[in-house]
């Protein structure tokens, strides 16, 4: 377990030192590594290769490329800035700037010279380095491509298990090869289950090989937002110019273009035109492509043309590994009993898991005590109960008769027709599913059924379920509203 976050806060604000030049940056990490986790100052504060001014008024931090600019000035310019200004008691101007390639040196390449030992020094301990001998470019906004790509969303942090390995096979594919194989490709599923972030890794892995690469993600609703404003200020030719040339065009929710004709227009021109020069277009959206309502059928068969790909709620064993995973990236050891004990209680998606940790671990550090099972079930107390009272086989019967517009009485009778029966089965996979019920138990609500007609019908929609999207899909939506 990490310690807790209430002592070092003290240690934090009692170290004001009044620094001299020399030590300032120095001074500065050793502050932020007090108020930030381990793995964020070592990814994104330390590499940076500083240079004080000799009055100590001006730091200037050397990034080794664009996308780590975006993402330091975005996460950590303000909190550089406010340590170095408590540590040299009076304000100090924070300068980014792109560092010259052989300050920085890319880990593949062979370092050299001056360049090596600052950077090794920048890695290794917190010191003031040597300017880098050629002076450094200042970025120009008008150079700069906004890639909107969120650089935590990695390969690295998206934990593999049956419900994504396609889905990632795929996406790890466009990675390293754009414009070939899988294109579009089209990733559906229920709420957060790591689409967004699946396409942001494309992106960042693309970025992290060919740092030139023209890339842009963008939800559906901002692109419709450019098209409005394109239309407002007649500027459709800077928008053509913004979304024509891309290398890489990810796109989140495209669902929402359901009903904006304007909208569809631009974005099958920019599809057809990106097609065109082989640049890569991946889509995500909450259903396949099919399933989507009011968007033009051209534009559907589009979307279709590629290759379209699945991403499962994750069952149980890669639940556990993603809390053990988060945790971890958190400072903190979540034991496995721990991690089963929450995985099995929330279950619908990442999201919610990850609010579940976040709990859990603000609860361990404000008590002050060790992550327990006990301890996880006071911490997520009111969930774990508004769970208990949602989820119950009644009420599973109740919302599957509902979606199939059967009667509720025929979940417990003995009518075999097709349109009867199946939704019946429904019912009780979702019971199994959502549940802590036993066989035995479910079959006895459902009109004193044995547990082996139970089973059967577990087995035959959870298999079903892979080879049919509308099952699967109607299933997300039974879910999402059973656990409201
Ligand atoms: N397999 C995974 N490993 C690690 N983290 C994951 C995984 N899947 C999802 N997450 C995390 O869960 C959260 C939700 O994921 P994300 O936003 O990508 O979901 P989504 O499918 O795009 O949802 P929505 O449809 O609501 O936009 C994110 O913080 C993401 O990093």
């Amino acid at each position: 377990m990490s310690s807790p976050r209430s002592s070092t806060e003290a240690s934090a604000s009692a170290q004001r030192v009044d620094a001299a030049p020399s030590d300032l940056w120095a001074a500065c990490l050793e502050r932020l590594g007090q108020e930030l986790p381990a793995q964020q100052v070592n990814t994104w504060i330390r590499p940076l290769v500083a240079r004080v001014a000799d009055d100590g008024s001006r730091v200037t931090l050397g990034v080794a490329n664009r996308f780590k600019m975006d993402w330091v000035r975005a996460q950590y310019a303000g909190k550089i800035g406010a340590a170095l200004q408590a540590v040299a008691g009076r304000p100090v101007a924070v300068e980014l700037v792109l560092a010259p390639r052989e300050a920085v040196p890319r880990a593949a390449a062979a370092p050299a010279g001056a360049a090596v030992r600052a950077q090794a020094l920048a890695r290794t301990a917190p010191v003031l380095v040597e300017p880098p001998a050629e002076p450094a470019v200042a970025e120009s906004p008008a150079a700069e491509h906004r890639h909107r790509l969120n650089p935590a969303l990695t390969f690295a942090t998206l934990v593999e298990g049956s419900a994504n390995r396609m889905a990632r096979a795929a996406a790890m594919h466009v990675a390293a090869s754009p414009g070939q194989l899988y294109n579009p490709l089209f990733i559906y599923g229920g709420v957060g289950l790591g689409k967004t972030h699946l396409v942001h890794a494309i992106g960042n892995q693309l970025l992290a090989e060919r740092p030139e690469a023209k890339v842009l993600y963008i939800h559906a609703e901002q692109f419709v937002s450019d098209v409005v404003k394109s239309y407002q200020r007649k500027t459709f030719d800077a928008f053509k110019q913004r979304y024509h040339n891309l290398d890489l065009l990810l796109i989140d929710d495209v669902q929402f273009f359901a009903n904006k004709d304007r909208t569809q227009e631009e974005f099958f021109n920019a599809f057809e035109a990106l097609l065109a020069k082989k640049s890569h277009i991946v889509m995500t959206s909450d259903t396949y492509p099919k399933g989507l309502t009011d968007i033009h059928e051209r534009l559907v068969s589009r979307f279709d043309s590629g290759l379209t790909v699945a991403i499962e709620p994750p069952e149980l064993e890669m639940r556990v590994a993603i809390l053990i995973s988060k945790a971890q990236a958190e400072g903190a050891t979540m034991p496995e009993d721990v991690a089963f004990f929450v995985a099995k209680n929330v279950r619908s998606n990442v999201r919610e898991l990850e609010g579940a940790l976040r709990k859990i671990l603000a609860y361990s550090r404000f008590n002050q005590r060790e992550i327990s099972i006990a301890l996880a079930r006071e911490a997520l107390k009111d969930l774990l109960s508004i769970q208990n009272r949602q989820i119950s086989v009644e009420n599973i019967q109740k919302t599957v008769a509902d979606f199939y517009k059967i009667k509720v009485a025929d979940m417990y009778s003995r009518k075999r027709p097709a349109n009867i029966a199946r939704p019946r089965q429904i019912a009780m996979y979702l019971a199994k599913e959502l549940t802590q019920k036993s066989l035995p138990e479910i079959g006895e609500l459902f009109g004193g059924r044995d547990h082996t007609t139970v089973l059967h019908a577990v087995r035959k929609i959870a298999a079903e379920r892979q080879t049919q999207p509308d099952l699967n899909q109607q299933l997300h939506v039974l879910e999402q509203t059973l656990k409201g």
